[in-house]
């Protein structure tokens, strides 16, 4: 099948979060099986070109119409490990500014993306059978796959649409549509893309669902946790209306990037069978992170710093942590200045401990190392869509302590209380979100690591035994494409 993934990001070279990493994965898988994957991604400034191999300039005269103008587009075509990658740089500087989000005219760059890589696959000829498209960033994909370029020619592909976060919706006033050649006064209606909070709003994710062939969430619990109930955030209605064509795939982990037998970025590389060499990793992690060595659990985080990711228990689980025998390493960034101004506040405040270590930033190649080396990694999330951290955990020997919410839902099995076999249990779950909900639970973790070392180790095995690779969520893709591309 060929197959055109429109996306915003993609790991390793433009990843803001797990949004990347599962378009990353999902290529790859889809790859492997035979199918033909191409990415078309804006061209930002602020990529890691050093990971793009064979980068060139493929097409220079795209002019893609847009606000009553036509504006110049050049496309450029590069490996990224392995995935064929056209990326599209426009002269009107939309994807010069350092960042990949957080701009005032987010929705504005975006939309232009979309019009764009539409005009680019019109132009170049690509008539891919699929287009799978992410999050609010593309979701005028389909709606000018649907009015605009199907007229043009385009009347192949049928349109996926997976929702990675139903918190960022892309709600903006009614002139983008006029900019993109759509008429407001005919899109803006309940059943199209008028937004439901703000009566004179266009809300872009809106369109992805109304247009698309197919919906996907990243878990299935998620699933029904935004039709159901407030985390759909004004959306549970449309999602009712176009319930036939809804689906819960959980995320798979790429295990040829996550995967401790063979991690090029880890001190000792280890598996199921030689468990015992991740604590050469835990020592190397010490010493990188000027940690003492102690008889004490390392517990982690690795995590945007977004108010989803519930920071404010990450911080009070810190001190409970301190409090209680264990060290705690954190690794987060946020796009809130005043959550970074907290954290270094906190960095600075816990500067001299010998049990705590807070990098504030992003680093790939210290995460690869928390994993391996780390006890525990807590993820106390207020809402959680599906959550790659806790499942890269399990296979690092690292056990997570979720809260039961999401895709952490999914895939974490309490170890005192999963309805489940003993050797299926693989970590510890809490339900309210306060400080009793987390100190419960790392009250339990961390009792078992000191008392009963053996059970600790076997919750250690159970987790690594599981396959969250993208086996089973890349056959479960290939159906959904089947399944709309006959339909
Ligand atoms: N400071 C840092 N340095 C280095 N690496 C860092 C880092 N902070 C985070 N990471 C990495 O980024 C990824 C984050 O994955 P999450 O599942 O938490 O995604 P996120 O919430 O961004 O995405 C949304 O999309 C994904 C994918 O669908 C859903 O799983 C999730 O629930 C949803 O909120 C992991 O690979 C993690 O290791």
């Amino acid at each position: 099948m060929y197959i055109v993934m429109i996306t915003p990001e993609c790991a390793p070279i433009a990843k803001v979060g797990g949004l990347g990493d599962v378009v990353q994965g999902l290529s790859n898988e889809l790859s492997i099986r035979g199918n033909t994957v191409e990415l078309i991604l804006p061209k930002y400034d602020c990529m890691r070109y050093e990971r793009i191999w064979g980068l060139e300039k493929t097409y220079s005269d795209l002019w893609v119409p847009y606000h009553d103008q036509w504006i110049p587009c050049d496309v450029y075509f590069g490996f990224a490990e392995g995935l064929k990658c056209f990326f599209i740089e426009s002269h009107n500087g939309f994807f010069q500014r350092g960042t990949y989000y957080g701009q005032p005219d987010d929705p504005q760059r975006f939309a232009f993306f979309c019009k764009a890589a539409l005009e680019f696959m019109l132009r170049s000829n690509k008539y891919p059978e699929i287009i799978h498209c992410h999050d609010w960033q593309t979701g005028l994909v389909p709606v000018l796959l649907f009015e605009q370029y199907k007229y043009l020619g385009m009347t192949h592909p049928r349109v996926c649409y997976t929702l990675h976060n139903m918190r960022h919706q892309g709600v903006t006033g009614g002139h983008i549509l006029q900019q993109v050649g759509l008429d407001p006064a005919a899109y803006m209606t309940p059943e199209r893309l008028l937004d439901h909070t703000y009566p004179h709003g266009v809300n872009l994710m809106k369109g992805g669902i109304v247009f698309s062939n197919f919906i996907t969430t990243v878990s299935p619990r998620y699933l029904d946790e935004i039709r159901y109930t407030d985390q759909g955030y004004g959306l549970q209605h449309t999602l009712y209306l176009h319930e036939q064509k809804l689906g819960g795939i959980l995320n798979g982990v790429d295990y040829k990037v996550w995967n401790p037998d063979i991690d090029p970025h880890i001190a000792a590389r280890y598996n199921l069978k030689t468990l015992d060499k991740k604590y050469q990793n835990k020592t190397a992690l010490r010493h990188r992170l000027w940690l003492r060595d102690e008889y004490k659990p390392i517990v982690a985080v690795i995590s945007r710093l977004d108010p989803q990711k519930g920071v404010e228990l990450i911080r009070h689980a810190l001190f409970y942590c301190l409090a209680n025998g264990c060290q705690f390493v954190l690794l987060g960034a946020s796009a809130s200045n005043s959550i970074n101004a907290d954290f270094w506040y906190l960095k600075q405040y816990l500067n001299d401990d010998p049990d705590c270590h807070l990098e504030i930033g992003y680093d790939e190649n210290l995460a690869h190392q928390i994993y391996a080396g780390a006890d525990m990694l807590i993820v106390p999330s207020i809402y959680e869509p599906c959550g790659l951290t806790q499942m890269i955990a399990m296979k690092y020997g690292t056990v997570p302590i979720v809260r039961h919410v999401g895709g952490l839902a999914d895939t974490v099995f309490d170890a005192n209380y999963a309805h489940k076999p003993y050797h299926e249990r693989n970590g510890f779950v809490f339900n309210d979100f306060n400080h009793e909900g987390i100190e419960a639970a790392l009250h339990r973790a961390i009792g078992l690591w000191y008392e009963y070392p053996q059970y600790s180790r076997e919750l250690m095995e159970n987790g690594m035994r599981y396959d969250f690779s993208w086996n089973h969520p890349g056959q479960h893709y290939l159906n959904i494409y089947h399944h709309i591309r006959e339909a």
